[in-house]
């Protein structure tokens, strides 16, 4: 399990920890990591032009020792001060006698369209969101000659607590994180500016409490994977009905249903219109048409906006077993839910539900995922690039895993499948999402292979995804 801790808790545990070993063993474990991450980036140290950009704080004084680890193995290391008077003292010394120097103001530009590499020491976790002026003008000539930046601890400028940028920060190719993962990293568009996350284990662990977010990992995943043993059939195995798909959405029908068979349940019963129906008879003989006892319901994908399809999504609230809703059905879902839902809405859908703008869920995912969680008394799985899934006890979750492939029409209603087939065969909301999600995205990877792929071959794929991730139980 990734997991992701607030600013707040980190500075708790940092404390907890500085308080038992000597002075500077924290930022001694940190910059050894940073400079080791920097080496495996760079192929080796020796002979490479690497620039620090140092803020006044702690985050600075990272880089600058990393750096005089890089320069003590050959590397050219020079600095950017960006508040010279306020430098971090002992980094700055140590880099000095190592042979790194500080440029002076008028040589910034050169030294920048030298560099092989660019550490990012501006601000850590004590930085305000955004860029001071003079960070931004250096980091404009950064990108200006298209230099690789490792990010210190996290990119600057974005909001470390929320994955928020809504003003100028850093973009990483390689972030190195120290202690644990910041929620910042793992939430985009933090996730995005952050590029490749890295963890340097500075002896946190035993100090740091629950997390606010987590990560799910193969290993993870596979050890809540629900299997069958010899006594199931397909009843104990579960049994989940989709509703979906109509006259006009017949494709939506086919895919949640292609979605719900890659998973692990014992049946799929379909509940809809004639024509939908008939499609997924012919192309799943085994699925039972019309209506019975489920263990848990998909609705929505491809339901149309005819408004008696508003009863479908409703019957479904009101029986007594778990709940998908998707899609189209989002529309219905009205007041507060009662049982165990989980709503799996995209942006725009879910920028509709809570009445604001796309843009505004786009900049603060996990804020709106959290928000829509409390107001529905729901899980709520945001799709995207990193899926948040958020749950109405405060659980967060998030999905990095996948391949932009994936984002293919359909994709969601094979999704929608998948994930219920989890509810059906009991798990949680929170568990049916994310490890639905992580299996919708690796199966993505492997049906890709780097090349375009529709949602079927998602579909088809989900099955290799469980074997997968069954392999890596216990990794
Ligand atoms: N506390 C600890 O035990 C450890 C801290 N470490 C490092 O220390 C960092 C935190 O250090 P600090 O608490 O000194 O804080 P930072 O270095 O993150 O930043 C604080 C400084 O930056 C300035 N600042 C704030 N917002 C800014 C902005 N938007 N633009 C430019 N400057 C801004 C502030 O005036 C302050 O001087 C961590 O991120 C990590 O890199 C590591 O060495 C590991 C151990
Ligand atoms: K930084």
């Amino acid at each position: 399990m990734r997991t992701a801790h607030s600013v707040v808790q980190i500075r708790a545990a940092e404390a907890a920890l500085m308080a038992t070993v000597p002075d500077g063993t924290l930022m001694d474990r940190a910059a050894t990591g940073l400079a080791t991450a920097c080496v495996d980036f760079l192929g080796g140290a020796y002979g490479a032009d690497v620039v620090i950009v140092a803020g006044s704080g702690a985050n600075g004084g990272d880089a600058l020792y990393a750096g005089a680890r890089l320069a003590r193995r050959g590397a050219r290391v020079a600095a950017i001060l960006l508040d010279p008077g306020k430098a971090h003292a002992g980094g700055l010394a140590a880099l000095r006698s190592a042979g790194g120097h500080v440029v002076p103001e008028d040589e910034r530009e050169d030294a920048v369209a030298r560099a092989d590499l660019v550490l990012d020491g501006i601000v850590g976790i004590g930085g305000k969101p955004g860029l001071r002026p003079e960070a931004a003008a250096v980091m404009e000539l950064v990108e200006r000659y298209d230099v690789p930046v490792v990010a210190v601890d996290v990119p600057s400028g974005i909001d470390v607590d929320t994955g928020e940028t809504p003003e100028p920060h850093v973009r990483a190719a390689v972030t190195v994180t120290f202690g644990t993962h910041k929620v910042g990293l793992l939430v985009d568009p933090g996730a995005s500016a952050a590029g490749v996350v890295h963890l340097v284990d500075i002896g946190l662990g035993p100090y740091l409490p629950d997390p606010v977010v987590e990560s799910l990992q193969a290993s993870d995943v596979a050890a809540l994977l629900p299997a069958p043993d010899r006594t199931s059939h397909k009843y104990t195995r579960g049994v989940l009905g989709v509703v979906a798909g109509s006259d006009q959405y017949t494709g939506a029908a086919v895919l949640a249903v292609s979605g719900a068979l890659g998973g692990p349940l014992g049946m799929v019963r379909y509940v809809g219109p004639d024509e939908p129906a008939r499609l997924v008879r012919a192309r799943w003989p085994e699925v039972v048409a019309g209506e019975g006892r489920v263990q848990a319901w998909v609705v929505g994908s491809g339901l149309g906006d005819a408004p008696e399809r508003a009863e479908d999504v409703a019957r479904a609230l009101a029986d007594d077993v778990p709940v998908l809703v998707d899609a189209d059905g989002l529309r219905h879902v009205l007041a507060r839910c009662e049982g165990e839902v989980l709503l799996t809405p995209h942006e725009g859908e879910l920028a509709r539900m809570l009445e604001v703008e796309r843009s505004n869920v786009t900049a603060r995912r996990l804020h709106y995922a959290c928000e829509a969680a409390d107001r529905w008394n729901a899980t709520v799985l945001l799709k995207g690039a990193t899926t948040v899934v958020a749950s109405p006890n405060g659980r967060v979750r998030v999905n990095s895993v996948g391949t932009p492939w994936v984002a293919t029409a359909g994709s969601g209603d094979v999704l929608s499948g998948i994930c219920g087939a989890l509810l059906a065969g009991g798990l949680s909301p929170l568990d049916a999402g994310s490890v639905g999600c992580f299996l919708h995205e690796t199966a993505g990877v492997l049906a890709s292979r780097g090349g375009p792929i529709v949602a079927e071959d998602i579909a088809a794929a989900l099955p290799d995804a469980y074997r997968y991730v069954r392999a890596a139980e216990g990794t």
